[in-house]
């Protein structure tokens, strides 16, 4: 049996809901998001194999997720280096930066460079509000995922895929596949094309809201904030 997808608009009015009739806030959910992937990174890539983990963040909540998780791999333990070419004034983003700054982890320009001593990257440029054609700066950053031969560990959505379509069929993102994908909620319809290691996070969602908008919450165990399910969605 496949888990029910949600489409880029759908996941969009969940969000909206969770944080109005839901009573959470931003800083809430994006806390539990994050927490889950970094449950997943060290699922997959337990500290053993290599602490650096190089994390790609965009200019949206995708990015906010991407921040939460490498504050809490550096408790820990791992070493996390941050890539932020876009940040936005919003308060909640200089908040998360600054208590990474706290803990002394390093923001860095240069992606490419940054990857040379990585040994696991995890990309959190761009979730469900993702569209068109990638645009600067990060062309060259989806490329370089492209491209590497270290394991790529992707929140909600692997950057550059149509959220409904998955991989464009030319250009940035044609050849990117991440080894890793964490859909935040429910899988998004891309979920199709994925094949490789496949997680569901975001352990926050009531009964009657999944309900409402017709997705399964995964049978969470005991502490975990992460359920692997095949790369298409079914059950394990
Ligand atoms: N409901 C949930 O499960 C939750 C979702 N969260 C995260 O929030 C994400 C959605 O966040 P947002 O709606 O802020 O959006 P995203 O983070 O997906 O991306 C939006 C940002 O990307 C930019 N962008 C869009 N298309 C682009 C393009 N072609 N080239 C360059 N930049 C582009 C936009 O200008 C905007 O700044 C989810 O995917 C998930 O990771 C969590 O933070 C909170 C809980
Ligand atoms: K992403």
């Amino acid at each position: 049996m496949a888990f029910k997808t949600l489409g880029a608009k759908a996941a969009a009015a969940l969000d909206k809901e969770l944080m109005s009739s839901g009573a959470f806030s931003l800083d809430q959910l994006m806390e539990l998001a994050g927490l889950s992937v970094s449950q997943v990174v060290y699922r997959v890539h337990p500290i053993t194999k290599g602490p650096k983990i190089l994390v790609a963040v965009g200019p949206g909540n995708n990015g906010g997720d991407g921040l939460v998780a490498a504050r809490h791999l550096r408790h820990y333990g791992y070493q996390p280096t941050i890539y932020y070419p876009k940040r936005p004034k919003n308060e909640l983003y200089q908040r998360l930066t600054k208590q990474l700054e706290d803990l002394n982890i390093p923001f860095v320009d240069d992606f490419p460079d940054a990857l040379k001593s990585a040994d696991h990257v995890l990309d959190a440029i761009f979730g469900f509000s993702f569209s068109g054609e990638v645009r600067e700066p990060f062309p060259a950053v989806i490329n370089a995922m492209a491209e590497t031969k270290i394991p790529v560990t992707s929140v909600d959505a692997p950057s550059s895929w149509n959220i409904e379509d998955g991989p464009p069929s030319e250009g940035v993102g044609s050849n990117f596949h991440p080894d890793v994908l964490i859909s935040l909620t429910a899988p998004k319809p891309l979920v199709k094309h994925f094949k490789g290691l496949h997680f569901i996070g975001g352990r926050f969602v009531a009964p009657s809201i999944a309900k409402k908008y017709d997705f399964d919450v995964p049978e969470y165990e005991g502490l975990d904030q992460i359920v692997e399910v095949e790369a298409a969605g079914q059950k394990l």
